[in-house]
Parts: C-alpha cells; structure tokens; sequence
C-alpha cells in the first residue's frame, strides 16, 4: 500500500462511476420506484421500491459473500450466518478499529436528493427494476470510492507516523483535514473526471473525431453531462472521502 497505488485505485474507480452514471442517465427519473410501496390491502410501507429492491440485491450479495472484503460496505446490515461462496483468506492493510468507519448514509440521502435529479430527465418509461438495478451500481461504486478514504488515511498515517499521532491525540479534526488534503490533487481529480464524461459519453462515428472538450455550455451531447460529473467529485464525492480519512484517522490508534 502506497500513495501511488491507492490513488490508482481511486482512479480505476472514475471509469466505474462514470459508466455507471452513463446508464442511469438512460432512463428517465421514473418517479414511483421512489415512492413508498402500497400494498394490495391499502396498507402503505415506509420504504419504496428502491430501497426494496437493493434490500434484496445487497441480501444476496452478502450471502454470496460480496461483504467478506473490506472494501465493500453494504447500505443495510446483514446477519448472514455462511457465504455460497468458495472461501478466500482476505487479509486488510486496514486497522482493525477502524475499519468499520463510512458514511453510506450520507451517501445514500445524496445519491437520491441531489445527484439522482441531476442525473435523469422528467418523465415515466416503468422500466422500474432496470432503473434502480443501475440506482445500485452508481451507490456500489460511489460508496467503494469514498468509503475507500480508509486505505488512504492509512497510508497517509503510515507515512507521517508523528505528526498524524499528536493530532489523533488531539482529537484536532481541522488540522487532520489541512494536513491530508492536497489541493493540487483535488483540482487534478475532478478536471480528469469530467474529461472522461466527455470521452466515455459521446457518440462514436467510425469516422468522425473524439471531442476533448465540452464545445456547448448546456452539456447536453454527452450522455451525462460532463459538469455533473465535475460538481460530484468537488461538492460531494472528494468532500465525503476526506470525511471517512479524518473520522478513520480519529479511531487510528483506539
Ligand atoms: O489522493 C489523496 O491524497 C486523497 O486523499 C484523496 C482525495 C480525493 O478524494 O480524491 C482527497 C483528499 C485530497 O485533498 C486529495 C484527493
């Protein structure tokens, strides 16, 4: 574990979320698989379709023992006594006190309140299941992805023992914050996201040329729209990744 590859994998993860972002900006926003479910007999359940379906995928998921690995954190909790899966002997780079630190829920409030009406036009197709089939993969990867802050802080943590270990002692959170973050890489991360909605999101003609840059302010010739994409990594995705390397950094030497 080192910075070069922990970045490497945060970079992996931008082609994921892009083509996941992709597919949901397929459908339209498909408004009842958000409302709460009524059932035949009038009774009226607290969670929607959504929250149903990926209840149920994320069950299966973790009987099949996706959640084995540290790195993937589910949205609800499972007590799943024995993983279908052939065993495999994961070892984590992670400190065991820390480990269980993540913010998938504020994930999940802004995957729907903010970034879901960014992402899909108005409108009703009732391609409900595929529609939050693709709600799933954008949370998978967006909660691997800052979840993923973890492996970062411990890899920062490792790098400046001393100076991380009075801080923690501390418990001085704004100069855990000032001392991980690095401007100049932030500013590198969100303009190379939102060149590769432009690159991965146009249309491809045999002949014709790769556009670069977006060339019309609205965005709209891309399938997502390249400046969502640059608005979730500054105003979300970075933000909440820094939140999981101070909170993970705060129970570093529990
Ligand atoms: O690459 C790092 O050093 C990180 O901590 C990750 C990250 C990011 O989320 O992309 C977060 C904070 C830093 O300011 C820069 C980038």
């Amino acid at each position: 574990l080192s910075l070069d590859t922990v970045r490497e994998f945060l970079t992996r993860e931008e082609d994921t979320i892009v083509f996941s972002l992709i597919e949901r900006a397929r459908y339209p926003i498909n408004r009842p698989a958000y409302d709460p479910v009524h059932l035949g007999d009038g009774r009226r359940l607290n969670a929607s379709f959504a929250e149903l379906f990926i209840r149920e995928s994320e069950a299966v998921q973790s009987k099949a023992g996706r959640y084995q690995s540290l790195q993937e954190i589910p949205f609800f909790a499972y007590r799943v006594p024995f993983t279908l899966a052939p065993p495999y002997n994961f070892t984590s780079e992670l400190y065991p006190a820390a480990t269980f630190v993540n913010v998938n829920d504020a994930i999940w409030s802004m995957y729907f309140n903010e970034l879901l009406p960014l992402l899909a036009k108005t409108g009703d197709d009732g391609n409900y299941a595929a529609t939050v089939d693709s709600d799933l993969a954008c949370l998978q990867v967006l909660s691997r992805r800052i979840n993923y802050g973890r492996y970062v802080a411990e890899v920062k943590f490792r790098g400046d023992q001393q100076t991380y270990t009075s801080l923690i002692q501390a418990k001085d959170r704004d100069a855990l914050m000032k001392l991980l973050t690095s401007e100049a890489q932030e500013d590198v991360v969100k303009r190379r996201v939102e060149k590769k909605a432009i690159v991965f999101g146009q249309s491809i003609t045999s002949d014709g040329p790769i556009e670069t840059s977006v060339n019309n302010s609205s965005g709209t010739d891309f399938k997502v729209n390249p400046s969502v994409v640059y608005k979730l990594y500054d105003q979300w995705v970075i933000p909440l990744t820094k939140q999981v390397e101070v909170e993970y950094l705060l129970h570093r030497l529990d």
